[in-house]
């Protein structure tokens, strides 16, 4: 995919600086240690091919650079923060791009679940699916109260299976019985039910969930990186490290599974509906 950088905008100081790629926006603030990162994929920041790997090239930046100790996860389109994987990279394509495809669903997900950077996920709009799973990699989880602002892991009800590391970075965080439910029945939460069954830590209005995150990762940022880091390492590793272990495996099923006759005739059904759901 080719990569194009925005340009840093006008204006003094680090704070005024962007920096990323056309579908990832920068805010770094270098006095603080903290970026934004703002997906830009109108119109619903599906994870496209590009999207995937311009925002795996921004975190490794910003993992390298030891300016920065933390990262908000936030959309730059209105009322999604993201649509979950682009259903157009895994219909009617080629065996060589699902491989590809998954390849760098799999690198996002192992980069940001054992990220050394504090993520705080400022959910601002509808969160299905992928976009569920991108904000579960978080340390934290806020999301603005919006009854249009569904989250879960929906898989089902395109008559997908959410891969076992999807469900294992669930279950890390709501529990196996509150999982098993929601990943059978492909439930989408609304806010106030997402905080009760604890796949988000916050609800807030709309219009603090950005001064949210930033106070909440002000907390996250007193506590001394070593002891935080390994913490976290102890508490992810050997779920990551599950599909470490089989990730050749793991491609080879998605692709298997994707090129299905009956499976691709699901998702192509469930892309018309989303279309038709317009007229
Ligand atoms: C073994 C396989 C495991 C793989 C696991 C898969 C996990 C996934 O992530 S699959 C993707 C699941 N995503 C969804 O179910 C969400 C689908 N989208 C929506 O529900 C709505 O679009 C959303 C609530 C996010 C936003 O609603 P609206 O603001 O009303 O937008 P529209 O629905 O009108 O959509 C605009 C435009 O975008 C297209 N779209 C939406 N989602 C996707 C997507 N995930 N991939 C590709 N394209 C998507 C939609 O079709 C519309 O297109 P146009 O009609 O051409 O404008």
């Amino acid at each position: 995919a080719t990569i194009r950088r925005t340009e840093p905008t006008a204006g003094s100081g680090d704070s005024a600086r962007r920096f990323g790629t056309q579908r990832v926006l920068v805010e770094p603030d270098a006095a603080s240690g903290v970026a934004v990162m703002k997906f830009k994929n109108p119109p619903v920041n599906s994870l496209s091919l590009e999207l995937l790997t311009e925002f795996i090239i921004s975190l490794e930046k910003l993992e390298n650079d030891k300016t920065f100790r933390g990262v908000i996860l936030t959309s730059d389109c209105p009322r999604v923060f993201s649509a979950g994987l682009d259903l157009t990279e895994m219909c009617g394509k080629n065996p060589a791009h699902y491989a590809e495809y998954w390849k760098a669903v799999q690198e996002l997900w192992l980069r940001l679940y054992l990220s050394n950077l504090v993520l705080i996920a400022a959910i601002n709009g509808a969160c299905p699916a992928g976009g569920c799973l991108i904000s579960l990699t978080c340390d934290y989880r806020i999301l603005a109260d919006n009854p249009k602002y569904l989250i879960g892991l929906n898989e089902t009800l395109l008559g997908i299976v959410a891969p076992f590391w999807f469900k294992d970075t669930l279950v890390n965080t709501i529990g196996h019985r509150a999982s098993e439910q929601a990943l059978q029945l492909g439930l989408l939460f609304l806010p106030a039910e997402a905080l009760q069954v604890g796949l988000v830590d916050q609800v807030v209005p709309e219009d603090q969930v950005l001064s949210t995150a930033l106070s909440v990762m002000a907390r996250w940022m007193a506590i001394p990186d070593h002891a935080r880091q390994l913490t976290k390492n102890m508490m992810r590793k050997t779920t990551v490290d599950r599909l470490v272990k089989q990730r050749d495996a793991d491609i080879q099923n998605f692709v298997s599974f994707i090129s299905r006759d009956s499976i691709q005739k699901s998702l192509q059904m469930y892309l018309e509906k989303l279309k038709q759901k317009k007229g």
